[in-house]
């Protein structure tokens, strides 16, 4: 992490992938667009709740660095990330005269940079990308590590492709438009960081310093050490060939989750369950146990109920999950990241459909028990 100022007002991270690429952790970053993103042609993907707010500051920076901007709203929401949103902006370009010397630039949260990346990364085979995530699940999580794609209504993100951003930038002062649900959702994946490789996360989001209109050194700092767990296991494992998977920790029932419910919840709430769910798993085979915490952590996050579904409805969706082995003997094998202890994730290929069910019911019981308690 480079860190020109002693306050921690900017931070600058490198992802190292090949070629590698900065993430700028500043207030005010949004304004300067411009500088750090060079192209003819800049396409500005945006959604209906973030463009009012700052597509202009962007747009001027563009322009001023001279730049034809083009901009792309789409509705905001987790339905967009389809294959219709996604044909759409395809022919946008197009219609256009994009080439590949133009370039993509995502504004909002992780449904335009999974969209909007997915759209750079197949255009002409390839257009360059930056992003300016808005939300805070976009800053500390979706906006870097170049996974970019769509849903399908089989299941989550099952269309994509790796595609690395040129540039993310970061202005923690945008978070003060942020819905707090919002806010809250967002920092599960954060939370996720602090499980996996940093306890100081962990610490961070119980501060009362933790808020969207927080003390922009400390956001900076938060949002910076969230990313630089993330950039570190990418940098180890870009293509998820093996660690990578670490950062699914929570995400097998969380993508069920969402995929059953048609999106009705979001990611951030469905990797809250999720997390709780491998807290009970891995406490269950006698490794951390580390229930309580996350436990305390979702009581916070408050996130939407979970709807009446039985694990058998999301048997079907848990079977489509990516990190599954091969079906070259006529059965997926399931693969679970549950934590050893923090900071040591494990991934698990032999978890039982005994071991589910017991979990399924203990996430019950837990969750009845934060409902007392917030009652
Ligand atoms: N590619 C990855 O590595 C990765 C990682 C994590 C999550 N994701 C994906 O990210 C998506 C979830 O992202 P999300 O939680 O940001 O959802 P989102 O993009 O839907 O944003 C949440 C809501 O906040 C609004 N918003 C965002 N920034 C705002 C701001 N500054 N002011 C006011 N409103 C603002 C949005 O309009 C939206 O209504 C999911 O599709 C998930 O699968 C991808
Ligand atoms: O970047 C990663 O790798 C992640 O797994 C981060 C997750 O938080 C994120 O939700 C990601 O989109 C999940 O990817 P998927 O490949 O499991 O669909
Ligand atoms: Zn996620």
């Amino acid at each position: 992490m480079r860190d020109p100022g002693a306050t921690h007002r900017r931070i600058t991270l490198t992802v190292q992938t090949t070629p590698p690429y900065d993430v700028h952790v500043e207030p005010g970053v949004l304004a300067r667009v411009g500088e750090a993103v060079s192209a003819p042609n800049v396409a500005l993907i945006s959604d209906e709740n973030v463009a009012p707010h700052y597509a202009e500051r962007v747009v001027r920076s563009l322009a001023g660095a001279g730049a034809r901007v083009t901009f792309c709203p789409v509705a905001a929401g987790e339905a967009s990330k389809s294959l219709t949103q996604f044909g759409a902006l395809l022919s946008e370009l197009a219609r256009k005269g994009f080439t590949r010397h133009d370039a993509v630039l995502a504004l909002g949260g992780g449904v335009v940079s999974d969209l909007a990346g997915f759209v750079a990364a197949s255009y002409m085979r390839g257009l360059a990308f930056a992003a300016l995530p808005t939300s805070l699940l976009a800053m500390v999580d979706a906006a870097v590590g170049g996974k970019t794609g769509i849903n399908l209504p089989e299941g989550k993100n099952l269309v994509g492709a790796f595609w690395q951003p040129r540039a993310v930038l970061i202005d923690p002062t945008v978070l003060r438009t942020l819905p707090e649900r919002e806010f809250r959702a967002g920092a599960v994946e954060l939370f996720k960081h602090g499980l996996l490789a940093d306890p100081w996360l962990l610490e961070a989001v119980t501060r009362p310093e933790f808020r969207r209109d927080g003390p922009a050194a400390f956001l900076t700092e938060t949002v910076a050490r969230s990313v630089a767990v993330k950039a570190a296991i990418v940098a180890r494992d870009e293509r998820e060939g093996g660690v990578r998977a670490h950062l699914n920790l929570g995400h097998t029932l969380a993508h069920a989750l969402e995929a059953a419910t048609q999106h009705r919840l979001s990611h951030g709430d469905a990797v809250a369950y999720g997390l709780l769910f491998a807290a009970l798993l891995s406490a269950a085979r006698g490794y951390a146990d580390e229930t309580e915490r996350v436990a305390r952590f979702v009581a916070w996050v408050a996130p939407a109920p979970l709807p009446e579904l039985s694990l058998d409805d999301l048997l079907p969706f848990i079977a489509r999950d990516k990190k599954h082995l091969s079906r070259a003997r006529g059965e997926a094998q399931q693969r679970w990241v549950l934590l050893e202890r923090v900071t040591s994730p494990v991934i698990a290929g032999d978890v039982t459909e005994r071991e589910l069910r017991a979990a399924w019911t203990a996430l019950q019981a837990r969750l009845a028990g934060l409902e007392e308690v917030s009652r």
